[in-house]
């Protein structure tokens, strides 16, 4: 029989890897056992919030002793797919996808970074990190001899669009983009536009005046 697994808010998928840092500080600590409430007052989270979103994961905690520690960064882990190898390509080797495909800390979070494309002839051909850099016009091939499901576009505004729907055409099954170009969503593929200036503007908007 199939399973489908259970719709959890964004909201709620969003609060999860904040939730995996507190029990893995913890655990690493040597904690056993963790309430909501104590988790909550870490986080600045409503406790019965944090065991709603818990639930998702069909994990309980149990009554005055809360929830197993291992248990729950396993848990968190698994749902989080930070323990699963994704392979991904970078699209462009500038100074944003230089810096992303050097970082050591992507790979911890299932993110591996197999190659990364771009136009540039002083680029293309290259290393980085070990990893190659191919032309952006052997996408597609290169994208199935890679084995790659996510693509990661640190490209110039104007080319975002295109390189989106190429990465698309090439069999891509999500796409993280941080140019700011707004990536429609669509269901045939997962889309996540993601803005470090966006938290500066509520960080600015927020400070004592
Ligand atoms: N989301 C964020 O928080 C954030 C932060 C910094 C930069 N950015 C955005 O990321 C993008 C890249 O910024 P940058 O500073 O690294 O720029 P950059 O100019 O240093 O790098 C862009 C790279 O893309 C390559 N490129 C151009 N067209 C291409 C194509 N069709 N296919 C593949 N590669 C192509 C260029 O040759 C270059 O190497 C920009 O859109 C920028 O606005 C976003």
């Amino acid at each position: 029989m199939e399973t489908t697994a259970p719709y959890v808010p964004e909201p709620a998928i969003r609060r999860l890897p904040w939730y995996l840092a507190c029990v893995s500080r913890l655990r690493a600590e040597g904690v056993e056992y963790v309430s909501s409430t104590a988790i909550s007052h870490q986080l600045n989270v409503d406790s019965s919030q944090i065991a709603k979103d818990l639930s998702y994961l069909n994990i309980k905690g149990k009554t005055r002793i809360g929830y197993e520690v291992k248990e729950l960064e396993r848990g968190l882990l698994d749902f989080l797919g930070f323990h699963r190898e994704h392979n991904a390509v970078m699209m462009g080797v500038g100074s944003l996808g230089a810096a992303l495909m050097a970082d050591s800390g992507l790979s911890r979070y299932g993110l591996n970074i197999v190659a990364g494309f771009d136009v540039n002839p002083d680029v293309v051909g290259t290393r980085l990190g070990g990893k190659p850099i191919y032309d952006y016009s052997d996408l597609e091939r290169r994208v199935r001899e890679l084995d790659a499901e996510i693509a990661v576009i640190a490209v110039p505004v104007e080319s975002a669009a295109e390189v989106a729907q190429k990465c698309v055409d090439a069999g891509i099954k999500a796409l993280w983009n941080f140019t700011p170009f707004h990536i429609k969503t669509s269901p045939a593929v997962a889309i996540q536009n993601t803005s470090i200036y966006a938290h500066l503007a509520v960080m600015y908007n927020r400070m004592p005046k």
